[in-house]
């Protein structure tokens, strides 16, 4: 994407075999997608009111209040350039430090559209979007985060007056991680306990006001506070996650959100058609925007670590010629393409994920409520697996860059610091997959029943075939055929849920049965998603896709994603015998041989992400593959350096060299 000077990845790029242009297309998800995105991005490249290359020297509060100024600049740019929903998310995007806006547009915002009625909604969200209000969500309590059944907090209506008393009983009642509450929130959406005449109805979300709209100070009865430092320096500090305690706070009754149950001025408790579970519905949200950011960080690593692999030396000289470039040694591509396979997996899946709940948001205005339980499936699921699979690349991708993979400017320690929280926030990524678990042996179960299953387990419909079937692979070329490479891990999901389930069925209490095999259970629900993202790399490919060489670099990355799951979980495919050890031998001498074919093309297929050098951040990963000059110029920037005799030298350094001259004359 960057212009100008001396392209050392020029020669690289000649290599490839498609059309770079369209891929970036294909990569954005449309046209209009990339136009938007490369302006908006280019934008913030060009301001230095964004630059971000000195965050991890500033101290906490210097820190945190660049990143309220950047926030503030960022919404007049809004204004002023008049920016779309879609534009001004994406200057968010690329701006690239996470802020309380984030919590504002991401939870706050939807939890009113989702849990609020007309009225509420007509009320609060116009002072939202003007940002004359700035809110967060707070659930997590000190004592309870996953557990959401379990917090303490309560909301007690009190009929005399027409209010909600909102306290924090206990220590552990405490909020405790919301983004944007530490020091900016003037609402919350407050997860409490409902009472109504002595009666606790469950969790619901109430709007609380926090602070004053004229001076910021917190409003009687809140106290309220940051929790302090985070993993690593800079990285997520730019948040004010916050401490909130209640003292009998007094909210109007139709603060609380009452699209599912309403309380009447009588007092009286009424459940609407609206199931229970759509009080969960902006983390159902949250979490499949999740997985299409897991593709973002993913290839910004793996462009980072390809880039660098292409421009690294090490070892074979032949006849004083130049050294192998470390992309050249299998094992580097071993351990990378996956890796550059999986974040086009992820952006696929993604897509298809937004879909699904762009699908099942219209059926809920529609009171259909038939696809909830498989969109918490598919959402839990997904962004379980992506996020897992892409906080350990990130690290695998430091690994990838040796030595100065460590050092910041790399970029790659700000970005592991900031994306494995992802792995706990919006649900635990073990809580999740038991969730998924649940949904499986509940689908299990209901097989033979007449009861067709659909969406995303609809292959378990062809449960009698999937658990005898042997796999037809008898050459390398077989692993090349989607329908082989599909019903390999078909047959592996669907016998291993089936073999849980029967597990399971030897209990007399189920809860315990469940408790006892939950290892088990998860690995399960791994299977399956992994199953999800196969399928929807394969379905990617049946859509006509424009562009010299596109396709087929896609249907290579989708082999490489697919193979390499095979070869890593090839323990579960041999286990419950869909494979034999032949073939399992036969699929990794495919994937070695793909590898060579992505070899070529890897540098143009980390382009096609389009990231400029501003939002990559690293000196590893520049565009023009300058980086030793680049690497020992920032050096001398550091402030170390500032002086050439440290200091401390007088008080510290120079006593002990002193010292150490004495002792050797003595
Ligand atoms: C260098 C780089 C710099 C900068 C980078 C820039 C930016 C950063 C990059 C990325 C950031 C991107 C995004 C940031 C986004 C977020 C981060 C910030 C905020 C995070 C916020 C939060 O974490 S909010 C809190 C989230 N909390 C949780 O997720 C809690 C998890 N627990 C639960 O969800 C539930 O309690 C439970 C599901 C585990 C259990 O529920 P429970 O009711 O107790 O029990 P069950 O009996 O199991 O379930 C009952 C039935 O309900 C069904 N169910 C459960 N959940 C749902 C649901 N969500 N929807 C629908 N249905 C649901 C369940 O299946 C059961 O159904 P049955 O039919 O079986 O009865
Ligand atoms: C950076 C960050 C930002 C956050 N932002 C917000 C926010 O804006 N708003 C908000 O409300 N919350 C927020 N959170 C809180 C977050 O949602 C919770 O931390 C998360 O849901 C996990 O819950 P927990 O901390 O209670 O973990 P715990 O449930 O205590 O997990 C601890 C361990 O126990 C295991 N475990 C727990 N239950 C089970 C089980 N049933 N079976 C098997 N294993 C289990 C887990 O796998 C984990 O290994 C944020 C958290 C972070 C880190």
């Amino acid at each position: 994407m960057e212009g100008g000077g001396v392209d050392h990845l020029a020669e690289e790029r000649q290599k490839s075999r498609f059309d770079v242009d369209e891929m970036k297309i294909v990569w954005a998800g449309s046209r209009h997608a990339f136009e938007v995105s490369d302006r908006v991005a280019r934008l913030v490249a060009s301001d230095p009111a964004f630059r971000k290359d000195n965050r991890n020297l500033l101290s906490r509060k210097e820190l945190f209040k660049n990143t309220l100024r950047k926030a503030a600049y960022a919404w007049k740019r809004i204004m002023e350039l008049r920016l779309t929903e879609e534009e001004a998310a994406k200057l968010r995007f690329f701006i690239d430090e996470p802020a309380y806006t984030d919590l504002h547009w991401g939870m706050f915002v939807p939890a009113i559209k989702g849990q609020g009625t007309e009225e509420q909604q007509q009320k609060w969200l116009p002072l939202a979007y003007k940002m004359q209000i700035i809110g967060c969500y707070a659930q997590t309590e000190l004592g309870h985060g996953s557990n959401v059944q379990g917090l303490e907090t309560t909301a007690t209506f009190d009929p005399q007056t027409d209010e909600f008393i909102i306290n924090s009983p206990t220590l552990t009642s405490s909020k405790w991680w919301p983004g944007g509450l530490g020091k900016v929130s003037t609402h919350a959406v407050a997860y409490a306990r409902l009472i109504v005449n002595g009666q606790d109805h469950g969790v619901h979300g109430f709007i609380v006001q926090l602070r004053s709209l004229d001076d910021h100070m917190p409003l009687p009865g809140i106290t309220v506070g940051d929790i302090g430092m985070k993993f690593g320096s800079g990285a997520y500090n730019t948040m004010d996650n916050g401490v909130l305690r209640f003292d009998h706070v007094r909210i109007p009754r139709n603060q609380m959100l009452m699209r599912v149950l309403q309380v009447t001025r009588e007092g009286k408790v009424v459940q609407s058609d609206v199931p229970r579970q759509l009080i969960y519905g902006t983390m159902v949200y949250v979490r499949q925007t999740i997985v299409s950011d897991a593709s973002s960080a993913l290839s910004r690593a793996v462009c980072i670590a390809t880039r660098y692999s292409a421009v690294r030396r090490q070892f074979g000289s032949q006849k004083g010629g130049p050294e192998t470039q470390v992309i050249d040694y299998k094992t580097q591509q071993s351990r990378l393409f996956p890796l550059l396979a999986s974040a086009y997996a992820f952006r696929f899946v993604g897509e298809w994920l937004k879909w699904l709940y762009t699908d099942v948001t219209q059926r809920l205005q529609a009171n259909d409520f038939s696809t909830l339980p498989e969109a918490h499936a598919c959402t839990a699921g997904l962004k379980s697996l992506t996020t897992s699979a892409t906080a350990d690349a990130i690290e695998e991708c430091r690994k990838l860059c040796g030595g100065h993979g460590y050092l910041t400017s790399s970029g790659l320690p700000e970005l592991f610091a900031v994306y494995i929280p992802a792995c706990t926030y919006e649900g635990d990524n073990t809580v999740l997959l038991l969730q998924v678990a649940r949904f499986l042996m509940k689908t299990v179960s209901q097989l033979g029943s007449g009861k067709q299953p659909v969406g995303s387990t609809a292959y378990m419909s062809r449960a009698e075939h999937l658990m005898q079937c042997r796999c037809s692979a008898q050459r390398v070329e077989d692993w090349l055929k989607p329908d082989v490479v599909l019903e390999a891990f078909e047959a592996r999901a669907l016998r291993m849920s089936v073999a849980c389930a029967q597990n399971l069925s030897k209990f007399s209490n189920p809860e315990e049965g469940f408790a006892e095999l939950s290892a088990d259970l998860a690995e399960a629900a791994i299977a399956h998603c992994q199953l999800i993202v196969v399928s929807k790399f394969v379905e990617k490919l049946q859509q006509d896709i424009p562009g010299q060489g596109v396709k087929q670099q896609l249907q290579t990355l989708c082999f490489v994603y697919s193979l390499h799951l095979l070869h890593k979980h090839q323990g579960d495919f041999l286990s419950t015998g869909c494979i034999t050890p032949k073939q399992a031998s036969l699929a990794n001498e495919q994937l070695r041989s793909l590898y060579s074919q992505v070899r070529p093309n890897a540098i143009a297929l980390v382009d096609a992400f389009n990231y400029t050098d501003h939002y990559l951040g690293s000196v590893l990963g520049r565009y023009d593959g300058n980086v030793y000059p680049t690497l020992y110029e920032d050096a001398w920037k550091d402030p170390l350096n500032d002086s050439v005799v440290p200091d401390g030298y007088h008080e510290y350094l120079r006593p002990v060299l002193k010292q150490q001259l004495r002792n050797a004359r003595l």
